[in-house]
């Protein structure tokens, strides 16, 4: 018997052909595991993403009645490791030996890396085989130290990723996938923000040393009277240093104010968060924040392409010589009565070794006119800006001789509307293209 156990394999056709039922007290075979309890045709509501909207309906708890072996070796070839070796036909037809009865991934087979893995319905006999090679992937490919500084993070944030993996999100919805499914789309490396968005060599800075007061200066010359220098650097030497801040009047039309206004409302004005710790994908949280009340909208896709909101974007673009693919989205800011932004800075500290590199530039649009308050202060500068419709207010949050690093003096706030409303919007011009890796999820 001892000798006949050895020689006979798992999935060996000559021991173990399909259609074998052995010492089993049902008459399911293996072929019937293909239908497990597929009571709905429809896979939609599997779904991932951004949203965290899980449409995944719990099914009944039911008896599952494909949990058998079909071949009386089974729990023989279990003991000797055939389950995790083998598992093709293992998983398939010694169920019950493999101990894969459960809804839930038994430990050993993925529940070690995140959520156990939901593996039920008409999938789940190919879901199995991908378990066992997700499991080898965590247990032979990310031990490796290359993997050290991933390797805790490195989980499956939702118990459906083996699911999805099958069904080819991996491919089809990277940005959420490899990072959130990581072990079951085998991509812990990318948990790494520098491996995953690493900085485009041929990506060259738009300013280099001296590029920031040049541009300065042009502007001046070139938009007269509609400029107003409110703050420039000293030009005696030894004088304390100023930074640049000024304001261009009439720089936008009021059918294009009127049209950002409207386009906020429509994409709907949101409470503004600040930029907050930063999470375990190296993208920051969004912080609700009692220091900024105010709400806001970012200017995407119809709003983006709108034909007056390009003609802005193409103004700004003119204005500073800062091609528009290095510039945010436009972020459309409301605020009530009362509400207000305090001191802070525009400088986001990790963006620096970062694709997009960092926010170089602030051009803040004032939309409407304000009946009372919601100036735009700066403390370091003395310096209080009143709402105008129309009007830019441009400073750098960098410095001339090195664009790369934070001008401290150009903090600013946001004091309170006392009365009426405000409305504004933000453009961050950073120092390298913003556009292309934000679609990836890199900024
Ligand atoms: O509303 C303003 O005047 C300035 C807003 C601001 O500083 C910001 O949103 O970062
Ligand atoms: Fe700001």
């Amino acid at each position: 018997e001892e000798t006949e156990d050895q020689v006979c394999k798992a999935g060996d056709e000559t021991c173990a052909p399909q259609e074998a039922v052995v010492d089993v007290d049902s008459s399911v075979n293996v072929n019937s595991i293909e239908i497990d309890n597929g009571d709905d045709d429809d896979d939609s509501y599997y779904e991932d993403g951004d949203d965290d909207d899980d449409h995944y309906e719990e099914e009944e708890e039911e008896e599952d009645s494909d949990c058998v072996d079909t071949h009386n070796l089974c729990a023989f070839w279990a003991k000797e490791g055939e389950c995790q070796n083998n598992p093709g036909y293992m998983l398939k037809s010694c169920r019950k030996s493999c101990n894969t009865c459960n809804v839930k991934v038994p430990a050993g087979l993925g529940s070690g890396y995140g959520e156990p893995q939901k593996i039920e319905g008409k999938e789940a006999t190919n879901l199995w085989p991908r378990l066992a090679k997700m499991d080898k992937y965590m247990s032979e490919e990310v031990i490796k130290p290359e993997y050290d500084k991933v390797r805790a993070e490195c989980k499956n944030r939702n118990e459906l990723c083996l699911f999805w993996a099958h069904i080819g999100e991996c491919e089809n919805n990277p940005n959420f996938m490899l990072i959130n499914c990581a072990p079951a789309c085998e991509t812990c490396k990318n948990i790494d923000f520098n491996y995953r968005c690493p900085v485009d060599p041929d990506e060259k800075d738009v300013f280099g040393p001296g590029d920031l007061h040049k541009m300065f200066e042009r502007i001046v010359d070139e938009y007269g009277d509609n400029v107003t220098i409110l703050s420039k650097p000293p030009t005696e030497e030894g004088a304390e240093f100023t930074p640049w801040a000024i304001t261009v009047d009439n720089f936008i039309s009021d059918e294009e104010c009127e049209s950002l206004i409207e386009l906020g409302g429509f994409l709907g004005y949101e409470r503004s968060t600040d930029v907050g710790k930063m999470k375990f994908d190296g993208t920051h949280e969004a912080k609700k924040s009692s220091t900024r009340t105010s709400e806001n909208a970012w200017c995407t896709d119809e709003c983006f392409s709108h034909e007056l909101t390009q003609k802005t974007l193409g103004k700004i673009e003119k204005l500073t010589g800062v091609p528009d693919a290095n510039s945010e989205y436009l972020q459309l800011l409301k605020y009530e009565k009362g509400q207000f932004y305090r001191v802070h800075h525009d400088y986001i500290e990790n963006d620096d070794g970062r694709p997009q590199g960092p926010r170089i530039l602030t051009a803040f649009l004032y939309l409407n006119d304000v009946e009372k308050g919601g100036g735009t202060n700066f403390p370091d500068l003395d310096l209080t800006v009143m709402p105008k419709k129309g009007r830019l207010l441009l400073w750098p949050s960098v410095l001339n001789e090195d664009p790369s690093k934070k001008d401290f003096t150009t903090r600013h706030q946001a004091l309170d509307v006392e009365e009426g409303r405000k409305y504004g919007a933000n453009a961050w011009l950073h120092l390298r293209n913003f556009k292309k890796p934000h679609e990836t999820g890199c900024t």
